[in-house]
């Protein structure tokens, strides 16, 4: 049933709704109806419908928003949110059981007792999100909000009007109204919202604004999921395959323009392989725009005039050399993918969060230099990229943390829907996707039950304290350390017992293998197997 509609010109919801807009959603909550499983799968397969029948507004509105191309549009947004939908369909009974608590979180003095853990529904939530990946990074936590038994207000990038009007569009006339809307407009819009309580809030965009939000519902207790961005690096060796590295991390500047908060911000190489470098990345460009990144249908546009101007600026003060692109139309938002060799970390091209088609090559002496460049100019980046021998990458890993990482390639890690993904630091609070996106959205209630029969047992809590009870009590649950005050394990006689018990196995399982192998052996020499 696709639907050909015409999409409605942007409007602003009136602020004066926006309290009643929430309040719906609180009281839908509080009816209860959305903790049936059944009512949140027919709301989840709505949803995969909503996109599928509303497939052509939806590639019109990326390309007039961002000149997303259809392949694009469908790869990154589309199939994606789809896919999203048929994952959590498929999984959410299994991620919504309760999880029966044993051993070892449980110790053997309380299993008696019953130990569960429950997956409630925070509440209603509200989901802001950014305009690169308008559909995508909006709808994406919806599916985690839905799946977890959440009622949920939705308020889209306006920067990216015509996603937003047909996502309010389709899920006012698809999914349950009294459970979920979406507030279209900017700043007054956003700041009525945050007026109001929620039970978690979900944050897709810049830093300075993912601030102004985490500052607001910190006044209220709020929780947030905070998905920011980042000076991401690239790392490459003297054992990196130049060609592949140049290829790839295009491909990284490349997608949706490179506004995407993954996407490397600059590159540290050895110094030895910059002019290489540079040749396989003049390659791969031609490779990919035989005509030119401007005649190509295949690359996006910068959303607006003002990010234009933003990384125009930094291409202006920049006191690099462009070494591949370096065109610009500002009659159509279009930056040519565009590498700048720097020389300073105080460049505006490694100061910066490039967020577009341009990015810095960096040369450095050693890798550890580079790492330590790295960590110098963000220590948390959303993500980055090692390319060099396994011991290089392992090393860059262990010297440098980051939301993600990708080795051997552009952001690989998070072109996955299944995959938990999210940043750390000043990159990101907290993570979604698979699973990770009903987690995000859940309560982890534990709940435990006391047998009535098991009074006498656990009598000992009750006053007057009784202090041999308790050094029983201690004696009978508290470990004895096998280290001592250095930190040093003691292989005393408990050590010595378990080595001998367990034939030498290091652990339990290997223990019960030798013993087997031992039987086994035994029972066959007994019985002639092993003597003939
Ligand atoms: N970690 C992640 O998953 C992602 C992070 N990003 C980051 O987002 C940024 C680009 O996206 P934008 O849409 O420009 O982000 P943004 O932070 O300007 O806007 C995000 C949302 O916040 C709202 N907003 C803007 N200013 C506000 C204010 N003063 N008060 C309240 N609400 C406000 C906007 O209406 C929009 O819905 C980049 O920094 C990028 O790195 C973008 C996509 C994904
Ligand atoms: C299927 C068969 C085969 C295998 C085919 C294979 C392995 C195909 C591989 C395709 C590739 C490499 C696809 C790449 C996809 C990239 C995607 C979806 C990128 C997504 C990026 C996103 C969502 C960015 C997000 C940005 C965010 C969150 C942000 O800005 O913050 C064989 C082996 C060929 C056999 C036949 C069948």
């Amino acid at each position: 049933m696709a639907t050909n509609g015409k999409i409605a010109d942007f409007e602003h919801t009136a602020l004066d709704a926006i309290p009643g807009i929430a309040s719906t959603a609180r009281g839908t909550f509080r009816t209860h109806k959305t903790k049936n499983l059944e009512w949140r799968k027919a709301q989840l397969r709505k949803l995969y419908w909503a996109v599928e029948d509303y497939t052509p507004q939806l590639v019109a509105a990326l390309k007039d928003d961002l000149g997303k191309s259809d392949f694009e549009a469908t790869l990154t947004e589309i199939d994606w949110m789809k896919k999203d939908c048929m994952f959590m369909l498929d999984h959410l009974d299994k991620f919504a059981k309760d999880d029966k608590l044993g051993a070892p979180a449980v110790p053997l003095t309380y299993s008696f007792m019953s130990w569960r853990v429950r997956k409630e529904p925070l509440g209603t939530v509200l989901i802001i999100g950014p305009y690169n990946f308008p559909i995508q990074l909006l709808l994406a936590p919806l599916v985690g909000a839905i799946a977890a038994g959440c009622t949920a207000v939705l308020k889209p990038s306006e920067l990216t009007p015509k996603c937003a009007m047909v996502m309010k569009t389709f899920l006012a006339e698809r999914l349950d109204n009294s459970a979920f809307a979406v507030v279209n407009g900017a700043i007054p819009e956003t700041n009525a919202l945050m007026n109001e309580k929620w039970d978690k809030i979900f944050f897709t965009g810049s830093a300075p604004v993912g601030t102004i939000i985490a500052k607001k519902a910190a006044e209220t207790l709020t929780p947030v999921v905070l998905e920011l961005g980042g000076k991401n690096p690239a790392f490459i060796t003297k054992n990196a395959n130049l060609a592949l590295a140049a290829k790839r991390l295009l491909w990284g500047k490349t997608v949706n323009a490179g506004q995407v908060c993954l996407s490397q911000n600059y590159i540290l190489i050895h110094k030895d392989l910059v002019d290489t470098f540079i040749t396989h990345l003049n390659a791969a460009y031609k490779e990919m725009f035989p005509k030119g990144a401007q005649a190509s249908p295949d690359l996006g546009r910068i959303v607006n005039k003002r990010h234009f101007l933003r990384l125009k600026k930094m291409l202006d003060d920049t006191q690099g050399k462009i070494v591949m692109g370096g065109s610009l139309d500002e009659t159509e938002n279009f930056i040519e993918p565009t590498a700048v060799l720097v020389n300073s970390v105080n460049d505006s091209m490694m100061q910066e969060e490039s967020f577009g088609p341009i990015f810095c090559i960096y040369p450095v002496n050693t890798l550890d230099e580079a790492v330590s460049t790295a960590n110098l100019v963000h220590r948390t980046p959303l993500s980055l990229f090692s390319f060099g021998s396994k011991a290089e990458n392992e090393k860059v890993l262990n010297e440098m943390t980051s939301g993600g990482a990708t080795l051997n390639d552009a952001f690989f890690h998070a072109s996955v829907n299944t995959i938990p993904f999210g940043g750390v630091g000043d990159s990101g609070w907290g993570a979604y996707r698979g699973k990770a996106s009903f987690d995000a959205f859940t309560h982890f209630r534990t709940v435990s039950e006391t047998p009535s029969w098991s009074e006498k047992l656990i009598a000992v809590r009750y006053m007057p304290f009784d202090y041999k009870k308790l050094k029983l009590l201690t004696r009978f649950t508290n470990k004895k350390p096998n280290f001592d005050r250095n930190g040093k394990v003691v292989k005393g006689l408990g050590y010595w017992t378990g080595v001998v018990c367990g034939l030498g196995g290091k652990s339990a399982k290997g223990a019960l293998m030798r013993w087997a192998i031992v039987l086994l052996a035994h029972y066959l020499y007994t019985h002639g197997g092993l003597r003939n």
